[in-house]
C-alpha cells in the first residue's frame, strides 16, 4: 500500500501550468490565477500625504505648545497644495498632499482654530503623520506574482496601479464521470435499491470552489461501452477528468478497463489512508485521469487531500499544498487504525490551540459528517490516540479554496 504523503506528492508533481494564458477585464478577475509577474507602474502613495485630518507646518515654527501660526490654504485631498511659507500652517485632510516646506502634521485633535490662526496646543514631531511617497510600493518594483490565485487584496493592489486588466492562465475544465446502475438524478423518483446520485454535485461544487470552470458531468450506467463513450467525451473535452466510483475490485469496476483500452496508462495504486483506499492517476492522450473511491465520504476526502493538489498546480497556482494546523482531540474514545484515519472534525477555538471534536458517525458512506464538519484530523496509521493528544488537521476552508 502507498503511504498518504506519497500519493499526495505523486499527485501534486503532475499539476503542471498551462502554456496558455489569456487577458481579462479587472471586474472578472477575482478567482483567476495571474500568469506572470505584475510590475508597480506607479509610487504608491504618489506623493507625500496626510495620514490625519490637521495642520502641515514647519515643526520649528511652532517648538513651544501655544504658538499660534496663520492658516494660509485649505488643502483638500486631491487638491494642490501652496508652497508653505514661512510661519504659516495649511489645514489638510487625511490624503491631501503634504505643501512643499511643511515637514509635520499635527492633528486637529492637537489644534485650536479660531478666526485664520491656528494654535498648536501639542510639540510638534518633524515627519509625524506623513505617508511618505513609494512607502507602500515603488515603481519598477514586483508587486503579485505569477501564479497567485486573486482575491479582494490583490484586485486592490492592481485597481492601485492603474490595471484594468491582467493576464491569467484559462479557467481549468474538468469532466466528472460518475457510474453506477443504482445511482439515479435527484428530482426522479427513486426505484427500489437505488439511491440519488450524490457525488455529481458534490464533486462539481468542489471544482468550482477552487476556481476551475463550470465543470462537464456525465454519468455512465455499469456498461462497457457507455463508460468508454464517457470517458473519451470528457478526455477530449477537458484538461482533467476525475471519476468516481467503479474503480476497485467489483465485478462491475469498468473505468479501469474502459481507460486501457482507449490507450491509457493507468497507476492504481491502494493508499494506506481511510476514506480514501483505492485511486489511480492515468494519463490519456497527455491529459490526467483521477479515478476516485465510489463512497461519498471518501471522494471528498480523497478530492479534498490529494486532488486539490493537483488542480491547484493545473490552475498554475504557486502554492499547491495548504497550511497543515494543530489541535487537541477531545474525544471519548480511543481512535486511529491501520490506515491514516481522516476524521471528521469540527473545532471549537479555546485559550490555546483549537479542541477538534469527532463527528459520532465516520463510515465512508455516511455523508451526514461532511456537511457537519470544520476539517479533516489526521490519525496516523498505526496510532491509537486519546482524548488530549496533539494532531494535525486540514481544515476545508483551507483545503477547498
Ligand atoms: N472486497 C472489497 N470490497 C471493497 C473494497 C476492497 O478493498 N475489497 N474497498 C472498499 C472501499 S474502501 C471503497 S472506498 C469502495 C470503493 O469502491 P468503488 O470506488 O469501486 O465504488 P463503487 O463500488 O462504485 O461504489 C462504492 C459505494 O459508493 C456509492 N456511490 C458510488 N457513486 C456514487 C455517487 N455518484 N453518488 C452517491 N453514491 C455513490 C455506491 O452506491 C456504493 O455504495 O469499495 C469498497 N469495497
Ligand atoms: O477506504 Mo474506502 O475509501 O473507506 O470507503
Amino acid at each position: 500500500m502507498l503511504d498518504f504523503d506519497t500519493a499526495q506528492a505523486r499527485l501534486a508533481a503532475r499539476g503542471r501550468a498551462p502554456a496558455a494564458h489569456e487577458t481579462v477585464a479587472l471586474d472578472a478577475l477575482c478567482g483567476r490565477v495571474l500568469a506572470k509577474d505584475i510590475v508597480a507602474v506607479l509610487d504608491l502613495p504618489p506623493a507625500d500625504n496626510s495620514a490625519m485630518d490637521g495642520y502641515a507646518l514647519r515643526a520649528a515654527d511652532a517648538v513651544v505648545p501655544g504658538t499660534t501660526l496663520p492658516v494660509q490654504q485649505r488643502c483638500f485631498a486631491g487638491q494642490a497644495p501652496e508652497p508653505l511659507l514661512p510661519g504659516q500652517a495649511i489645514r489638510l485632510f487625511t490624503g491631501s498632499v503634504i505643501p512643499a516646506g511643511a515637514d509635520t502634521v499635527v492633528m486637529q485633535e492637537d489644534c485650536r482654530e479660531d478666526d485664520g490662526r491656528v494654535t498648536i496646543l501639542a510639540p510638534s514631531v518633524p515627519g509625524r503623520h506623513i505617508r511618505r511617497q513609494g512607502e507602500d510600493m515603488q515603481r519598477g518594483q514586483a508587486v503579485l506574482a505569477r501564479g497567485t490565485r486573486l482575491g479582494a487584496g490583490q484586485l486592490a493592489v492592481l485597481a492601485a496601479q492603474g490595471y484594468d486588466r491582467a493576464p491569467v492562465f484559462p479557467r481549468l475544465k474538468v469532466g466528472i464521470l460518475t457510474t453506477g446502475d443504482e445511482l439515479i438524478p435527484p428530482g426522479q423518483p427513486l426505484p427500489p435499491a437505488a439511491i440519488h446520485n450524490s457525488n455529481a454535485p458534490m464533486l462539481a461544487s468542489l471544482c468550482s470552489g477552487l476556481g476551475t470552470a463550470v465543470p462537464m458531468l456525465r454519468h455512465a450506467r455499469d456498461d462497457a461501452d457507455a463508460t468508454r463513450r464517457a470517458l473519451a467525451e470528457l478526455n477530449e473535452a477537458c484538461d482533467l477528468v476525475l471519476s468516481v466510483g467503479g474503480a476497485s475490485v467489483g465485478e462491475k469496476d469498468l473505468v479501469k478497463p474502459a481507460l486501457e483500452s482507449l490507450g491509457g496508462t493507468l497507476d492504481l495504486w491502494k493508499v494506506r489512508m481511510k476514506p480514501g483506499k483505492p485511486v489511480a492517476l492515468a494519463e490519456l492522450n497527455g491529459r490526467p485521469v483521477v479515478c476516485l473511491p465510489g463512497n461519498p465520504v471518501s471522494a471528498f476526502a480523497v478530492f479534498m487531500l490529494l486532488v486539490s493538489p493537483l488542480i491547484r498546480g493545473l490552475q498554475g497556482r504557486r502554492d499547491v499544498l495548504p497550511p497543515v494546523r494543530r489541535g487537541i482531540l477531545d474525544t471519548l474514545r480511543p481512535v486511529g487504525g491501520e490506515r491514516d484515519d481522516f476524521l471528521r472534525v469540527q473545532a471549537a477555538q479555546g485559550a490555546g490551540l483549537p479542541r477538534l471534536t469527532p463527528h459520532s458517525q465516520q463510515s465512508s458512506g455516511a455523508l451526514s459528517s461532511l456537511a457537519w464538519a470544520h476539517g479533516l484530523a489526521r490519525i496516523p496509521a498505526g496510532a491509537r490516540l486519546e482524548s488530549g493528544a496533539e494532531v494535525d488537521w486540514m481544515a476545508l476552508s483551507d483545503w477547498l479554496s
